[in-house]
């Protein structure tokens, strides 16, 4: 049912004519418009058109995809919730450039004109002037015609990657000698050559026909002679780039690293920002790149691999983000992926190439990184040259897309821990406010801030109104110009249920579409990718889970069906489109609903000062003589007990582990309680020979013949690692002797030393993620906000109104990504409302029996499940989600007081 069979791609891979509007090259602006007047317009799009069907009702407890991390509006004043949580006894009674050198000429289909010119100031980005390295404006881009259905291939997007992995995953066939021991000659593993590749398909058809004309020796001299050539010239491929390296090691010249850059990669030269980049790099300085989505950040790690002596070490967030980076090596570097997801045989296969100094490039998750077995390796016996922070944003809390892990990604670690020698920090999108957190975390000089544009100049913005026909709308917009000669186009939904919802429909009404959500089985995920990719699927329609680390050229449309969280988001997911530098379209549907929906979610990570001080006091709980004691902290009843999300307790462990004051280390996660049942040899007669089964059936109860223990509690009682417990039990499973079971996943971690008050650590904490919390909503606003300013510019004599709305969009990013994040936005939604009170009130009275925070009731009223208050259970309540246009700290306030009379009255009434 999931196949590809409703893909009616045929038509898709058609190769009609060019578009015959190929736009001109966007001149460069004397000033981008600071200020885009709001001029009230109306709507023409999609809201003023017919009505079909409305589209189904969105469930009560839609899964949302996106990347979650605690965020609310303006701090609310701290609250004393030392009284809480009230219990409610029985009685009766939610080509721009900092250096953004250039607004890139708008033209709209009806109005462009090859000379309409509008020019940039040149707002140069320089967040500590002197500093900054200045940056010479960008070289005009030739705009490319559209990806249409309707183009002929006759010049298609260069692809010009002479050497590329075969895309397997093993990625890297050719091993070069870049360690400069010339004249070690390299084994004939030619695979992921294309050339050989195509040479190797020629001779199999060759090889064919001959056999059949009965020509057997013949051909095997010729299949020798084609093995011959096949080696010749991969070794003398090699040569030419080992000839190349040597040159840049002696003189890291732009012609000498253009060469190289050519050998390799088959690129004529470098884009902006790669050859400042990978010079710095070379020089020994660590960088801070910011380079748009699809500007060709991974060659500037790529090409010192080649150069640097020791290993180049890439951390990414994801692991698909990591598969997709090893696949995308040149085929001369050999890489190699570490991730906590791995199975052990394939990390001891690669480690084994790490040792043996195969691997040249290792991709690493952040957690593995500060493995403790990694690093001692690492200190040990490796040397490295570069640590690669990808997506380095995710270091700050204040990007849209903060990853407590990332917080061990700090300099100080990298250097002593690794030794390392330098760090390159990439990523495409960064304010002001979160570069500098990168930048301080990872002690990068100001001076070594690379950045260009946060857009490409080579997009087409537009927004309009909608609402209760979003569906019917998007349709309407895809089967009108351009859209509907677009050959790969991404639409970008929030919720999961939206994704198979829209693409039924689309499907339904005859386009190729899928949808794509990390809900599908990985290798669903894969397919679908992979059809794409080939133009077998039109249209994706995707969840924020879609995208990362792709790397197709020709998406020429990118709709956003709700709008985007942030303006980071935003720029990330449109920067999927035009990656081959062609005009390229992109949509938002803008309603009020959504973003009010989404503004209630923004809040359903926060806490509460007394949540967080319970949830402190349990994590001290252990005696402080106990320091060596593994705790645990399993997740699930530990989120309902403390009503917090686990990404919550995660950031507040880490917090723990990483802020100044280290209070604990943290382990590996695992499930901590096992089940065992001992099959051969009793267990007395094991644990005579065994200490750590010894230990098991000390700490154990026998329940129904088997023994359930604590792995941690087994661990910390003869002083092992909670790993060498698990290693034993499976080396006895492999010998047949048991069969095991293991549940409750659980942070693990030991206390390193116990706060003196945890009141103040509480209200620090607090204070933080509040802040965070915010942040989250005030992202959420600032794009909300200029996505309503683009939608009522209005046309004017010079301007149509789709450039105009470019125009609007791009300054606001412009703005966003260059000046002051924290400035006000103002927020749509309520501060006050009649029936609030009298309503949680009435919401108390009926619900007596449960324990609320006025957080919770928040919660509800917004229609925001947490983990102790359900959407399962809560979405029921005839309150939940009425009150979602009311600002949630108004909500917050008002529930506590009336908190208070409640248990007022309660006491009153007890007497
Ligand atoms: N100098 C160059 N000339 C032409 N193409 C290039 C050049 N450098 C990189 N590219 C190509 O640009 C595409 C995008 O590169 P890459 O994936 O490194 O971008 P990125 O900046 O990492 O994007 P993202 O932020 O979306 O991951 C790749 O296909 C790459 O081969």
């Amino acid at each position: 049912m999931d196949s590809d069979s409703d893909s009616d791609g045929s038509h898709v891979s058609a190769t009609p004519p060019r578009d015959s509007f190929p736009p001109s090259p966007p001149p460069l602006l004397q000033s981008p418009p600071k200020h885009v007047p709001p001029v009230s317009r109306k709507i023409t799009s999609s809201s003023s058109r017919s009505n079909p069907k409305a589209p189904t009702q969105p469930p009560p407890n839609p899964s949302q995809e996106a990347p979650v991390v605690p965020s609310s509006s303006p701090p609310p004043p701290s609250p004393l919730f030392t009284n809480l949580p009230f219990r409610i006894c029985e009685s009766r009674t939610a080509r721009f450039s900092s250096s953004v050198s250039s607004f890139s000429r708008l033209r709209s289909r009806s109005s462009f004109t090859s000379d309409e010119k509008l020019k940039s100031d040149g707002l140069d980005f320089v967040p500590e002037p002197p500093q900054v390295e200045v940056i010479a404006p960008p070289k005009s881009v030739r705009r490319k015609p559209p990806n249409l259905i309707t183009d002929t291939i006759t010049s298609p997007p260069v692809k010009p990657m002479v050497f590329r992995s075969s895309g397997n995953g093993e990625g890297n066939f050719v091993k070069l000698n870049l360690n400069g021991k010339r004249g070690k000659k390299f084994p004939s593993k030619y695979k992921g050559v294309s050339k050989s590749r195509s040479n190797y398909a020629f001779r199999g058809k060759r090889y064919k026909k001959k056999e059949a004309d009965g020509d057997g020796e013949s051909l095997l001299e010729e299949e020798s002679d084609l093995q011959k050539q096949i080696e010749d010239e991969a070794n003398g491929f090699i040569s030419s780039v080992e000839d190349a390296i040597l040159a840049v090691k002696t003189e890291a010249s732009d012609e000498n690293l253009t060469k190289l850059l050519n050998l390799v990669y088959g690129y004529d030269s470098f884009r902006d920002g790669q050859l400042q980049a990978i010079k710095m790099i070379l020089g020994g300085s660590s960088t801070m790149l910011v380079l748009p989505t699809g500007a060709g950040k991974s060659l500037c790690y790529q090409i010192p691999a080649m150069i640097l002596p020791g290993i180049t070490l890439v951390v990414s967030p994801l692991v698909s983000l990591m598969i997709d980076q090893l696949k995308h090596l040149p085929s001369i570097i050999k890489g190699g992926l570490l991730s906590s997801s791995q199975r052990p045989e394939e990390t001891t296969e690669t480690l084994r190439k790490l040792r043996e100094g195969i691997i040249k490039v290792l991709f690493v998750s952040p957690e593995r990184l500060l493995n403790v077995e990694f690093l001692s390796m690492f200190r040990m016996s490796l040397s490295v040259s570069l640590v690669v922070v990808d997506e380095a944003h995710c270091v700050s809390e204040w990007s849209h897309n903060f990853r407590p892990s990332y917080m061990r990604l700090k300099a100080s670690m990298l250097f002593s821990e690794l030794k390392a020698e330098r760090i390159l920090a990439m990523t495409a999108t960064a304010t002001t406010m979160t570069l500098q957190a990168v930048m301080s975390a990872l002690e990068i000089p100001s001076t070594n801030l690379i950045q260009k544009s946060q857009l490409r100049d080579n997009f087409e913005l537009s927004v309009s109104l909608s609402g209760a026909n979003r569906m019917k709308d998007l349709l309407i917009l895809m089967e009108s110009h351009p859209y509907k000669e677009i050959r790969s186009i991404i639409v970008y939904c929030k919720f999961q249920y939206e994704t198979d919802m829209i693409s039924k429909y689309l499907r339904d009404n005859n386009i190729n579409a899928k949808g794509y959500h990390s809900g599908l089985p990985a290798k669903d995920r894969v397919r679908i990718q992979e059809s794409f990719c080939s133009n077998k699927i039109r249209v994706v329609v995707a969840t924020v889970a879609f995208g990362m680390g792709l790397d197709k050229g020709d998406v020429g449309a990118v709709i956003h069906f709700s709008v985007p969280g942030s303006m980071e988001e935003y720029v990330q997911e449109i920067g999927r489109a035009g990656r081959d530098g062609r005009l390229s379209y992109c949509h938002l549907f803008y309603d009020n609903d959504t973003y009010l929906k989404l503004r209630s979610l923004a809040h359903s990570d926060g806490v509460d000062e007394y949540a967080v001080g319970k949830f402190l006091t349990h994590v001290f709980s252990t005696e402080t003589k106990q320091h060596e004691k593994i705790c645990s902290l399993v997740i699930e009843s530990a989120s309902q007990k403390f009503d917090m999300k686990e990404e919550v307790m995660q950031t507040i462990l880490t917090h723990l582990e990483l802020g100044e004051v280290q209070y604990l280390r943290m382990l590996p996660q695992l499930n901590i309680c096992c089940t065992l049942n001992f099959h051969k040899s009793s267990p007395n007669t094991l644990a005579a020979r065994n200490t750590i089964v010894a230990a098991i059936l000390k700490k154990s109860h026998v329940k129904q013949g088997l023994h359930v223990f604590d792995i941690p509690a087994v661990a910390s009682s003869i002083c092992v690692a909670t790993t060498d417990v698990l290693a034993e039990i499976q080396t006895l499973k492999m010998k047949g002797e048991v069969t095991y079971e293991l549940k409750d996943p659980a942070f693990c971690y030991t206390i390193l030393k116990s706060p003196r008050e945890i009141c103040s650590l509480s209200s620090h904490l607090t204070k933080w993620l509040t802040e965070i919390e915010s942040c989250k909503v005030r992202k959420l606003d600032i794009m909300s906000s200029a996505a309503v300013a683009a939608i009522s510019v209005r046309d004017t004599s010079e301007l149509s109104s789709s450039a105009k709305q470019t125009l609007s969009l791009q300054s606001r990013i412009f703005d966003y990504f260059n000046g002051d994040e924290k400035c006000d936005t103002p927020s749509k939604t309520t501060q006050n409302c009649a029936f609030l009170r009298a309503d949680i009130k009435v919401f108390l009275q009926s619900n007596r029996q449960a324990k609320f925070t006025p957080r919770a009731i928040a919660r509800i009223m917004h229609g925001v499940g947490s983990p102790a208050f359900p959407n399962s259970v809560w979405s029921k309540t005839h309150f939940w989600g009425r009150y979602m246009s009311v600002e949630f700290r108004v909500i917050m306030e008002a529930a506590q007081t009336e908190l208070f009379n409640f248990v007022d009255r309660n006491a009153a009434l007890a007497t």
